[in-house]
């Protein structure tokens, strides 16, 4: 199922890989929807029709509150949606449609051509086994590489992070390293197999500012390394300059801006994101009040009519509350946003939004 929307172009770094045509998406999501299921026979729908491009070694941002649907989102495209969820629209891997494929099919996509370093990350290791054998035990997953070799890429991906003397540290186990250790050991299980794809999932939430900007230049840094493509999920619009080439901001399940991230950042063409973007701290001001989006997002299961944002939006009219806007070019070749009002915003668009009392 495709809605039509515009495609979200975007730039292509690195060599092609993943089977992508030079030029071509090595990601190609349309129409992705998530419906889960609600109490009794009632259904949720938390994804909404999203539309977006990954490009070989890009590194995409899918920015929104708690709750958007980043994480299903991710979750979907790599065929881990949760139980009873429907999942419908496109996923197109390197050209092969992976939304209905077969489990064998996406157990042999995940870790070899994509992977997740999931929100709760530091859970993902276990406890009773060395980090180097866990990781070795992920190049097994997709290799059929000798007990040395095996272990030896453990160590070169341990090392590949930043974890100092790998080859020691590769024997100890996860409560030998520290979180900001074990964060990036988990990196390491996601790209020791050099996958097309990482998503990345909120992986710096748990880390102090210091050791969360090495996290982020690190994976994103993989794309110069190995050519890997990053998408990384945040509600910190503030951590995506610097480190995306674009970003897809997302609202109640659906797209509402998307594009380059210098022009996203700096000329927003959603209430929105211009939200987003006027509460994030100016570096210069510890003390100023900043302003805030009032309100709360709706929840997937009570959404109202029309644009979901609406009863937050300073800018809303009758036509908001009546009609979902779908995505449009908004005045630049590879920028889309859903909103009827993207025409009238004021410069700049962040004195939309008061300072809050
Ligand atoms: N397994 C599940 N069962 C029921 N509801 C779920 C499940 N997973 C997610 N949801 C609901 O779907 C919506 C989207 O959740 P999701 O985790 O994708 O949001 P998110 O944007 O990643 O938020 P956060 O930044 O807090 O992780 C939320 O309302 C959430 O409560």
């Amino acid at each position: 199922m495709n809605d039509g929307a515009p495609h979200d172009d975007g730039p292509h770094r690195a060599a092609p890989r993943g089977g992508a045509p030079d030029g071509a998406p090595l990601l190609s999501v349309r129409d992705l929807r998530v419906t889960l299921r609600g109490r009794g026979r009632s259904t949720v729908p938390a994804v909404r029709g999203l539309s977006f491009d990954v490009h070989p070694g890009e590194v995409v941002a899918l920015v929104g509150e708690s709750g958007a649907g980043k994480s299903l989102t991710a979750r979907a495209v790599l065929g881990l949606a949760p139980y009873g969820a429907a999942v419908t629209g496109s996923v197109l891997l390197g050209g092969r449609e992976l939304v209905g494929a077969p489990p064998s099919v996406l157990r042999s996509v995940r870790g070899r051509r994509m992977s997740l370093v999931p929100q709760d990350a530091l859970t993902v290791l276990s406890p009773v086994h060395t980090v180097g054998g866990q990781i070795a035990r992920a190049v097994r997953s997709v290799r059929g590489t000798g007990r040395a070799q095996t272990w030896q890429r453990a160590v070169d991906a341990l090392d590949r992070v930043g974890i100092p003397d790998a080859a020691r540290r590769a024997h100890a186990y996860p409560h030998e390293f520290s979180g900001g250790m074990r964060q990036r050991a988990v990196v390491a299980m996601a790209t020791v197999n050099r996958p097309d794809v990482v998503f990345a999932d909120e992986p710096t939430t748990a880390l102090d500012p210091v050791m969360q900007a090495r996290v982020l230049e690190l994976l994103c840094g993989l794309r110069e390394e190995t050519g890997t493509a990053v998408v990384l999920i945040t509600h910190d619009l503030g951590v995506v300059g610097g480190h995306a080439d674009r970003v897809v901001v997302v609202y109640a399940g659906r797209h509402v801006e998307s594009g380059p991230v210098d022009r996203v950042l700096t000329d927003p063409r959603a209430p929105y994101t211009a939200g987003l973007l006027a509460a994030l701290p100016p570096r210069d001001a510890a003390d100023r009040r900043l302003p805030a989006i009032a309100g709360a997002p709706p929840s997937p299961g009570s959404l109202p009519g029309g644009c979901s944002f609406a009863p937050r939006c300073p800018l809303a009219e009758a036509r908001c509350r009546a009609d979902e806007p779908a995505p449009v070019v908004a005045g630049e070749p590879g920028r889309l946003v859903s909103c009827h009002r993207w025409r009238d915003l004021p410069d700049p668009a962040s004195s939309l939004f008061a300072v809050a009392p």
